[in-house]
């Protein structure tokens, strides 16, 4: 008889899911309760160990870890979260791992558990294999986990190395038999007949949604369902894309109501807040001035009302002089004496007004003829208040300066404002942290000093959207390039983006990739959001031209975060943005959806009591919309709208603006060509139909920059 030590032995890891275990490893008992009975078989490693909290994404980053990459492991047991409490979300996370389920595992661990306690009707066990890993959960307590792994433990070595890719004649031969004996069951060959023809004739029963799967009684490959599992193979993909096909407004619609509300921050008030909008109202920690002050250079006196009191014409001693920056204690100044200001500095205690420089003649020096001692003012009208500003009269302490949903604009008005009144950190809305990832085999550093060769292409899409993204003002993580191949490249860069590790220092809060989301088989960024990411695609297909293929999805990720009411939440879910590849779709996809989408998550959708009397200042999301005359035909496309780059000026003699195309020759508004965002500063939208967009016609346009001036004679 064979030695178990003679064969290589099976690799397996145990998850123990616990937010105690978590904090207190030594609460775990499941674990080493589980590994004897692995060790009892002798056909596995000593098993690793792991411990994780009730997290979605924790669990699924452990799995991955043990599923995906060279260092798989034939087995991993989860044990913990799956009953019905509400932290547990064990069969939440490992389900969309999953690319092949193992519904008949599930069966025997229930039917196992159910001889012990009716209790196992409220487990809600998942197994499955995920590439070439199988994954089972089983339940938190060691006695239960004992129970159902004691239920299957004897199939697993088989049905591992099948899943390995190992070869099932072969299996069947000697090993199911002898497997059959040891498990203490035994099935016919029409059984086996049976396992089959489901294995290849079902789908993965995959729940992302749009998994449509036919099956058909026949086996030729034409006849095989289709799949959007990549590892299907290209005869079983997808001919016609399984996802609707929205209206823009549609899709904006969807981004309105999956991207998340925005988070406060605390900040400092400096450059860094620029662009950032106010989260609550914020009131003057100081008054502006502080004390009363003068508006000129000249001589503060004290001045009256009363006609019969003293005029302020006359020559009088110059008692004191007072700078801008006033050190200590000010004299009072006495009647009948005047004293030297300059603008902005405190009045002496008494004085009441100024009188500026150039309506005083100097009437005598001091006797070393450095300083004035008398100085003859010219005019008798000075009234009390002149020349004064009285203190809190520009900002008043305690007074509301900013109110929530207020800019901080770069014009610097509110910056100023914040900067006077002694307002040192300010609540506002968190500007969302924006990572690019590129997808594709083909493509190269844009920099990178070789020559390309056979389909190679430089990426251009990273550093334009990068650069379009800095210049709204997001802070921007630039994820570089994922492969297509080998699988689960795309996977580990999102992955690695929510979690802030790798290229991403800190967590990204939205996710912009391009490429691969069209047709081919090798666009992966669908099937890798549902299946392995367990993502909800919202839309993955748009009327438009260009950007048809453009995709927007929510990821599930937990964080704490705190909520515009200052409330600790999680966050469940963050958002991607899968945008096609070719770079003027990218571009104009990233204006057209991810925008104001931004702008919702930086707080520019928030209420505001002050923009609510002036409407026409409410900001909205997305670029600004104008209406343009066309100054000349633009073709039209009879199914999309059209989002035509073009160049939009302001005409200096009739104050209307016009647009141009940047291109119009057949190819010149092709989505591969960058260049016809090059100069352009607004999309003009054509929406479809037969024939042109006629000269003169009236349309509406999207700007993306400033307008120039021009004139019309030129352009028209
Ligand atoms: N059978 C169909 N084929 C295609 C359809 C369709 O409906 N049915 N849609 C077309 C449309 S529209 C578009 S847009 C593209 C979208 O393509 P993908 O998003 O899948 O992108 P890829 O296939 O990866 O690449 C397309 C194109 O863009 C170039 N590319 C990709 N990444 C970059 C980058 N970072 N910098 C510069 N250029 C990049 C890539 O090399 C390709 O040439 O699909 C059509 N096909
Ligand atoms: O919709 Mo695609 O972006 O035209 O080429
Ligand atoms: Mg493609």
């Amino acid at each position: 008889m064979e030695s178990p030590d003679a064969t290589p032995r099976l690799k397996a890891a145990i998850l123990i899911v616990s937010d105690t275990a978590s904090k207190d490893p030594a609460s775990d008992k499941t674990a080493n309760a589980l590994a004897p009975i692995l060790a009892a078989e002798g056909k596995w490693e000593t098993p690793a160990i792991k411990i994780v909290p009730d997290n979605v994404f924790q669990i699924q980053q452990a799995v991955c870890d043990w599923t995906d990459g060279p260092n798989w492991y034939n087995l991993v047991l989860l044990s913990g979260g799956t009953g019905f409490a509400v932290r547990d979300n064990t069969p939440e996370a490992v389900s969309p791992l999953i690319h092949r389920h193992a519904p008949g595992l599930v069966h025997g661990m229930i039917a196992a558990s159910l001889k012990v306690t009716p209790f196992a009707m409220m487990a809600r066990p998942v197994a499955g294999v995920r590439d070439k890993s199988l994954i089972i959960t089983l339940p938190g307590s060691p006695k239960g986990a004992m129970e159902n792994l004691d239920a299957v433990v004897k199939l697993l070595p088989h049905a591992c190395l099948q899943t390995a890719g190992g070869s099932s004649r072969v299996m069947h031969a000697g090993g199911v038999k002898k497997l059959e004996a040891e498990a203490g069951v035994s099935s016919t060959s029409e059984q086996r007949q049976h396992d089959h023809h489901h294995h290849h004739h079902h789908g993965h029963g995959h729940g992302c949604g749009h998994g449509h799967v036919v099956p058909k009684a026949h086996t030729s490959s034409a006849d095989r369902p289709q799949s959007n599992d990549p590892s299907a193979g290209p005869n079983r993909r997808y001919r016609s894309s399984p996802y609707p096909m929205l209206s823009v407004e549609e899709a904006l619609l969807q981004i309105s109501e999956h991207t998340p509300e925005p988070t406060i921050i605390e900040a400092p008030v400096n450059l860094s807040v620029v662009g950032s909008v106010i989260a609550e109202d914020v009131y003057a920690a100081e008054a502006v001035p502080a004390y009363k002050a003068s508006i000129v250079d000249g001589y503060a006196v004290i001045a009256t009302d009363s006609p019969s009191g003293p005029s302020t014409k006359g020559i009088f001693p110059v008692a004191s002089v007072t700078h801008a920056n006033v050190g200590g204690g000010l004299v009072p100044l006495q009647p009948g004496n005047i004293a030297r200001i300059t603008t902005g500095a405190p009045l002496p205690p008494n004085a009441n007004a100024v009188v500026m420089v150039e309506d005083t003649v100097l009437a005598s020096s001091t006797p070393d003829g450095t300083e004035e001692a008398t100085v003859e003012i010219l005019t008798g009208d000075i009234r009390p208040g002149e020349n004064v500003r009285e203190p809190g009269s520009d900002i008043a302490l305690g007074s509301k300066i900013l109110s929530r949903g207020d800019v901080i604009s770069p014009v610097g008005g509110e910056i100023g404002l914040l900067a006077a009144s002694g307002i040192r950190t300010v609540k506002v809305f968190k500007k969302p942290r924006v990572g690019v990832l590129s997808t594709g085999d083909e493509l190269v550093e844009h920099d990178d000093p070789r020559t390309l060769t056979g389909g190679q292409i430089r990426d251009s899409n990273r550093p334009s959207l990068l650069s379009c993204l800095q210049a709204w003002g997001f802070p921007t993580v630039d994820l570089g390039i994922a492969r297509d191949t080998p699988a689960g490249e795309i996977e580990h860069a999102l992955r690695d983006s929510l979690r802030g590790v790798g290229r991403a220092s800190s967590s990204v809060d939205v996710i912009v990739t391009t490429g691969g989301v069209s047709m081919g088989e090798l666009d992966l960024l669908k099937p890798t959001i549902e299946r392995s990411l367990g993502g909800t695609i919202h839309f993955g297909r748009v009327s438009m031209k260009p950007g048809k293929p453009t995709t927007f999805a929510t990821i599930p990720f937990k964080e704490a975060t705190s909520t515009t009411e200052g409330a600790q939440q999680e966050r469940q879910s963050k958002i991607i943005f899968s945008l096609p590849g070719n770079p003027a779709s990218a571009l104009v996809t990233l204006n057209l959806f991810v925008l104001p989408s931004l702008h919702k998550l930086s707080g520019l959708g928030e209420s505001s009591q002050a923009l609510a009397s002036k409407p026409w200042m409410a900001p909205q999301l997305g670029l600004p919309r104008v209406a343009v005359v066309l100054t000349h035909h633009f073709p039209l496309d009879p199914k999309r709208t059209e989002y035509h780059r073009a160049v939009v000026t302001a005409s200096r003699s009739d104050g209307r603006l016009y647009a141009t195309s940047t291109g119009l020759s057949g190819t010149g508004q092709r989505s591969s060509r960058v260049g016809s965002l090059a100069s352009a500063n607004a999309l003009v939208v054509l929406h479809p139909g037969r024939g042109v967009g006629i000269k003169g016609e009236i349309v509406e346009a999207l700007m993306m920059g400033p307008v120039h001036g021009c004139d019309t004679r030129l352009i028209c």
